[in-house]
């Protein structure tokens, strides 16, 4: 297909809203059924994390020999890495029902009492966010996790009594994409802690032919690399863009995908070949044309690529952090040596120039 073809397609895209922050690793409002559907269902599918596998499967092969309950489980790591989809495995593996729910749903120690007092025995609590959870929440929370009983508090003033309740035993996952948000208290209150990592491109690539194998696309293994490669680590953003990849080899070739269609479509909706898309790539761009690579404010960083403030700290800079191309110090935001050639512009002989009004200070290429 020809470069303006691609672009037409492009356009297409575009006016179907479709790409907008392609790869936000958080779940956009229409995708969680199919999420639900790609969703490793036992352990044994679950791919990568292996300490997190291996040391959860002792944990719940340990409760099921004693006939018992597993003890409360925290999952911590980036949004999109299967913390949800955990939970429902530990449910499943312990023939258990689950109740899911997030910190920020429970803002009265009440609404976690209604949720706590109507809990079966041995099932699974799924807090999602529970570092946003109202203190007194949490206070009623600690008692729970560890003599599950909760004290209800009625009437008001001098007049309020507490009625203690008890409750059967049952399982709390708790999934904080922060767990040093938590207090000490709560985290301690948690039997095993686990922290997912990024995944290696070689595990991407494993969950990209499981979800085209379950959405019934053909797909080879460079094509399957190709996309993992672009998915920042995240199985959320992998599936993403297969999703993608496959309307642009169904509406533009025989509906397969290999490495060029996969390279084409990615092309298309401007996610490169490292994961960047256009907002990364307008933040690394104007690094290192209008500033020399810095340092610069993040406020002038803004400006200059038209976005919040917000935006260009909480949604493109980690990543680029994370991949090396940009460093956040006192002095402001700097382009490493990696972003000169990500971007393909030579990186400068001598110390980069300094932007107007700019500390006189040194880059990464200073003496
Ligand atoms: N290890 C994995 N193997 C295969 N697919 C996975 C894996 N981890 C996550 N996924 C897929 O990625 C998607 C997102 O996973 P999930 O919703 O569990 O992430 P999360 O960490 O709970 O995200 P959030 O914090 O935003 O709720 C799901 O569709 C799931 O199928």
């Amino acid at each position: 297909m020809s470069r303006d073809e691609d672009q037409q397609y492009a356009a297409g895209a575009a006016a179907d809203g479709g790409v907008d922050r392609l790869v936000g690793p958080e779940a956009d409002s229409e995708e969680s059924a199919v999420e639900a559907a790609l969703r490793p269902k036992e352990l044994g599918e679950f791919i990568g994390q292996p300490k997190v596998r291996e040391q959860l499967d002792l944990v719940l092969k340990a409760a099921r020999q004693r006939n018992g309950t597993a003890d409360h489980v925290l999952l911590s790591g980036a949004p999109g890495l299967g913390k949800t989809t955990l939970s429902m495995i530990i449910a499943a593996e312990m023939a258990a029902p689950i109740r899911i729910t997030s910190g920020p749903a429970i803002q009265h120690a009440g609404d976690l009492a209604a949720i706590l007092s109507s809990l079966q025995e041995g099932e699974v609590l799924f807090l999602d966010e529970i570092h946003r959870m109202s203190r007194p929440a949490e206070e009623m929370l600690y008692m729970a996790m560890e003599d599950f009983r909760v004290d209800v508090i009625v009437g008001k003033g001098p007049g309020a009594t507490a009625i203690p309740l008890e409750l059967p035993p049952f399982t709390l996952v708790g999934a904080t994409t922060r767990a040093g948000l938590l207090p000490p208290p709560l985290r301690d209150r948690f039997g095993f802690t686990a922290h997912m990592e990024f995944y290696e491109p070689h595990e991407l690539e494993q969950v990209v032919h499981r979800s085209a194998r379950l959405l019934d696309v053909e797909i080879d293994t460079d094509g399957a690399a190709e996309i993992a490669g672009r998915s920042r680590g995240t199985p959320r953003i992998a599936n993403r863009l297969l999703r993608r990849v496959r309307d642009y080899a169904q509406v533009k070739a025989d509906g397969s995908i290999d490495q060029d269609i996969a390279s084409r479509a990615l092309g298309v909706y401007e996610v490169d070949e490292r994961g960047l898309d256009r907002l990364d790539r307008a933040v690394l761009t104007a690094l290192l044309k209008l500033f020399g690579g810095g340092p610069v404010g993040l406020s002038t960083l803004s400006v200059a690529v038209g976005e919040e403030r917000e935006t260009v700290e909480e949604v493109a800079e980690p990543f680029l952090v994370r991949e090396g191309l940009l460093a956040r110090t006192p002095r402001g935001r700097i382009a490493t040596p990696a972003a000169w050639d990500h971007l393909d512009m030579p990186r400068p002989t001598q110390n980069p120039p300094h932007p107007p009004g700019g500390s006189g200070q040194q880059g990464l290429f200073g003496a």
